[in-house]
């Protein structure tokens, strides 16, 4: 099949091969020292057509590494990758303009206009010069596109780099950390750009983050990956509806009131554990559905009377948190993956 054969093909059907599959894949990195260090300890996932997949994971859990496997710039040792049905990297060819992708920042030249450096691009995928105006339309960067790379910020490089992403019109978006070191404008004007283009370009994208609040607001799947391993994945609703809400409380005073609250709350089917990454060790989070008052009425029972009280509803850092400690739970021995 040749490649234009491949784009008639190309609809992006929900129900044809999905855009992106990973499966089974390893890879070790041989390192500095001459040892082996597997990166991807048979690493599974699918990209569902038309969603927007966030792929989160700890630093050096094997996110990127993934992402460039599917690009073809990391060969596996052993597993299958097949995009849109083809398998990679042998049919590489049939599938390359069907995928933009920001992986470890673009190569701009830095005296070149962000509209000259994309004209570049564009003869290199064979892009119309209409196509360049569209992607610096669609990312915001109109106004200063004739500006010289080199006075961009943080923010509108990144832009740059995902309207280059875009010159082939590709079905498939890869971005790997899009939101790293921007500003939380910027993070925030990211969001109804990739909204846009899954709804209304029909896109499919696979975007790596660490920030796990903006993964929430603009995911509809999530894969979380540890040491290597997919350890969680599915529709963003469903791994958040697994967990429970919580309320926080804060109990200043001797240790042992803290214990008494526990066990307390233990004993009415309610489980207590410190405040995930809280700086304040006097604060516990009931997990309940049920509500402040319920932990109030239980809690005064007992004459104890937090300081504060919130309810935190479910969110995905709780499923985060959770799949992390239950996959490291499940883990035995010392690992090499991260
Ligand atoms: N070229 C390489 N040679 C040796 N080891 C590597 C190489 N690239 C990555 N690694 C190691 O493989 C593991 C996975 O790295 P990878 O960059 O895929 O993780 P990541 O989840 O993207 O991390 P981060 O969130 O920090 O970007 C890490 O331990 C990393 O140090």
């Amino acid at each position: 099949m040749t490649a234009a054969e491949a784009r008639a093909d190309a609809s992006p059907d929900p129900d044809g091969p999905p855009p992106a599959r990973l499966e089974g894949l390893v890879k070790r990195y041989r390192t500095a020292r001459g040892r082996r260090h597997t990166a991807l300890d048979h690493f599974s996932m699918s990209v569902p057509a038309r969603s927007i997949v966030g792929l989160l994971g700890p630093n050096g859990s094997g996110k990127t590494t993934a992402l460039k496997a599917l690009l073809g710039l990391v060969r596996v040792d052993s597993g299958t990758i097949t995009a849109f049905g083809h398998e990679l990297p042998r049919a590489q060819h049939l599938v390359a303009h069907r995928i933009g992708a920001l992986i470890e920042g673009p190569a701009f030249t830095a005296s070149l206009t962000g509209e000259r450096n994309l004209r570049l691009l564009a003869t290199l995928h064979g892009a119309s010069e209409s196509t360049v105006a569209e992607a610096l339309d669609l990312v915001g960067l109109t106004r200063d596109a004739r500006r010289a790379y080199s006075g961009y910020s943080l923010g509108m490089k990144q832009r740059l780099g995902i309207a280059a992403a875009l010159l082939p019109s590709p079905d498939l978006l890869v971005l790997d950390e899009p939101m790293n070191g921007l500003d939380p404008e910027a993070i925030r004007d990211l969001r109804p750009l990739l909204t846009h283009l899954r709804d209304d370009r029909g896109m499919t994208i696979l975007v790596s983050s660490h920030i796990l609040a903006e993964v929430e607001l603009v995911s509809d799947h999530v894969t979380i990956v540890r040491h290597g391993r997919v350890i969680s994945e599915g529709r963003l609703s469903r791994l958040v509806e697994g967990t429970t809400d919580h309320v926080v409380l804060r109990l200043p005073g001797p240790e042992s009131l803290r214990d008494t609250a526990r066990a307390v709350l233990a004993r009415r089917g309610i489980p207590v554990a410190a405040a995930d990454g809280a700086s304040d060790p006097t604060e516990l989070r009931a997990a309940t559905g049920e509500g402040v008052p319920a932990v109030l009425r239980i809690l005064a029972e007992h004459d104890i009377y937090p300081e504060e009280v919130h309810r935190r509803s479910a969110s995905l850092e709780d499923a985060y948190i959770r799949a992390i400690r239950a996959a490291d739970a499940e883990r035995d021995g010392p690992h090499d993956a991260e």
